[in-house]
């Protein structure tokens, strides 16, 4: 019996979202009705010398008679199960799966029946036996594999359902050794074999293809066509690589041979399709790392409550605001545009923070990202909802905070859980040409202990309170960067800048718009601490600040001309303090 179109909407109904964009993208598939009409051709024996054109193997139809199903996620089993009974499938299991296939009064051979061998050492043996690794990779078109399988008695196997042992999960949560037991062995053969012999067999590597499958069946009576095997069978190979890169970093973190691998495997799944990426003409997609996300709360873990889908742009500037709050304990806000703050605050409460830094630069704002490290209540959703945002992320939101939010139709609302640690150290990647260029996460953290104050003047409490604020919003600006901040709040932001002069002329005239905007008679930069990312090389951009008005200044110190830069600053009567660590953020 063919799966109907009802019996799959019921499968899908048990599965996930995934999955539903799957079986959505499979019933898009453009059949013609004659291939509908096609009957499941017995594969001729013709042998090797006799292949098929391209043409004639696009079409080329399976019919599933036997099929291996070894899973260690059991969920779907028994839908799969009963399709593939009532497709008239003899189905083989090993040990857990086909005590499950059985209790729910579904046929099934123990594999050991079929290759006459027993599962031995705790199954780390069940499979790996030419009986049952003959029947997946023998050649039906070779008249020696033909005959060699009738000689030793080995049966086609003509689909191979295999989900593996959780390592990726297991390896968070448990030590190097309770880790060894989770490495599939016979799993990834089984897939191996079976996308290698895709000619003939098809190989399910994933939960998440069941509903293709089955929708494949309905389509073409019982059978699968070759281009959708090749289809999982990169799949099959993309999931044993990915299997093997968790694997190989556990290995290599266990033997502390080095901090950095000799061979970088990046393994990520797809996400999100995303419409484009930073250009309208460039293709994109949002890729993550499943096990990675559960311990990195941020843009790839967090539920979307509103708004339309994120693009390209907005999942990076809402990674770099989420990233910045998280430096603070206090409540924080910061708002981002074009991956910069151009407003970042500390304050008593989350709408205290965003008014705080909404006044740094209002007009910048607009259109701007927001992100809060505590969770937004309805002073905080009625301050936000006052002009348009694209994206809000904080760890939640109140009942009366989403209701006012969700009358903003066009703003997406995310939401993470928790906050992420920021001094943890994570590799972090950047193409190039030809290469990936790889270095630890920037978890570098300045306290007051850490300060060395080189100047006559020794900055106060407060301002030592505001220059350790700025030195932490400044480390998440692109260099050259320097920033203004007075009250714990930024006043101007010079960013991205190709000399730190420019950079402070940025932030002071940015300081005095900030002032008109609001009114008032005085710069902003009057008064204010200054940090920078980098030493100055020359006193230039520090005598701009001090000609300003800014009073205390934080900077990693290092320069040639310290000396001379430290000189500007007595001159002026500020007061400057060295953290001996650099923050450049170069993308
Ligand atoms: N050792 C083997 O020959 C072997 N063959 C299949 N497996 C795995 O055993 C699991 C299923 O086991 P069970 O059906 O007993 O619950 C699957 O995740 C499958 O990938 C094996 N286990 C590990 O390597």
């Amino acid at each position: 019996m063919i799966p109907s179109k009802a019996f799959i909407g019921n499968f899908i109904h048990l599965s996930n979202s995934i999955t539903r964009k799957y079986i959505k993208s499979t019933s898009r598939l453009p059949v013609v009705q004659s291939r509908r009409s096609l009957r499941c051709l017995p594969i001729l024996m013709t042998g090797v010398e006799e292949k098929a054109t391209t043409k004639d193997a696009d079409f080329d139809l399976v019919k599933i008679k036997r099929a291996l199903i070894s899973v260690s996620d059991k969920s779907c089993l028994i839908d799969v199960g009963k399709a593939l009974e009532d497709l008239g499938v003899e189905i083989l299991s090993t040990g857990g799966s086909a005590r499950k296939l059985a209790e729910n009064g579904i046929k099934v051979t123990n594999i050991s029946d079929f290759s006459g061998f027993p599962e031995i050492f705790g199954g780390r043996v069940k499979t790996l036996h030419p009986a049952i690794h003959g029947g997946i990779l023998m050649r039906r078109d070779v008249p020696k594999d033909k005959e060699e399988a009738k000689t030793y008695q080995i049966g086609e196997i003509d689909l191979v359902i295999v989900n593996l042992y959780p390592f990726e999960q297991v390896s968070m949560e448990s030590d190097f050794s309770q880790c060894i037991e989770q490495i599939d062995i016979g799993g990834t053969v089984l897939i191996r074999a079976a996308a290698k012999n895709h000619r003939w067999v098809t190989v399910v590597s994933d939960i998440n293809q069941y509903p293709e499958l089955l929708s494949e069946f309905s389509e073409f009576e019982g059978c699968t066509r070759l281009e959708f095997r090749r289809k999982l069978a990169a799949r099959a190979f993309a999931r044993c690589a990915s299997y093997d890169a968790v694997i190989a970093e556990r290995f290599f973190q266990e033997t502390n041979e080095s901090e950095l691998p000799p061979i970088l495997n990046i393994t990520a799944t797809l996400q999100q399709e995303l419409r484009y990426g930073e250009n309208p003409h460039q293709k994109a997609a949002f890729y993550v790392n499943p096990h990675q996300k559960v311990s990195l709360p941020g843009v790839s873990s967090a539920e979307q409550i509103q708004g339309k889908e994120l693009s390209y742009n907005n999942i990076a500037d809402t990674d770099a605001a989420f990233q910045l709050v998280c430096e603070f304990e206090e409540p924080a806000v910061a708002i981002i545009k074009h991956s910069n703050p151009c407003g970042a605050a500390v304050g008593v409460s989350a709408e205290d923070a965003y008014l705080k830094a909404l006044s740094c630069d209002s007009l910048s704002a607009f259109g701007g990202v927001v992100a809060c490290n505590r969770t937004i209540d309805l002073a905080a959703a009625e301050a936000i909802t006052r002009i348009f945002t694209e994206v809000l992320i904080a760890p939640d939101a109140t009942t009366e905070a989403l209701s006012i939010l969700s009358k903003k139709k066009n703003l997406r609302v995310l939401l993470t859980g928790s906050l992420m640690d920021m001094r943890q150290s994570i590799p972090t990647f950047r193409s190039v040409n030809g290469g990936i260029l790889y270095q630890s996460s920037d978890n570098g953290h300045i306290g007051q202990d850490d300060l060395q104050v080189v100047t006559k003047r020794v900055p106060s409490e407060s301002e030592l309170e505001d220059l350790l604020f700025a030195w932490r919003v400044c480390k998440h600006v692109k260099s050259n960067a320097i920033v203004l901040a007075k009250n714990k709040t930024t006043v101007g932001v010079g960013a991205g800048q190709m000399s730190r002069v420019d950079a402070s002329h940025i932030a002071i005239w940015k300081a005095k718009e900030a002032a008109k905007a609001a009114d008032e008679s005085q710069s902003r930069a009057a008064g204010s601490v200054l940090a920078s990312d980098a030493f100055f090389p020359f006193e230039d951009g520090l005598v701009v600040a001090c000609e300003a008005g800014v009073q205390a200044v934080i900077q990693p110190g290092g320069s040639k001309r310290d000396e001379e830069v430290i000189a500007a600053a007595d001159r002026y009567g500020i007061s400057m303090v060295f953290t001996g660590m650099r923050h450049f953020r170069h993308s």
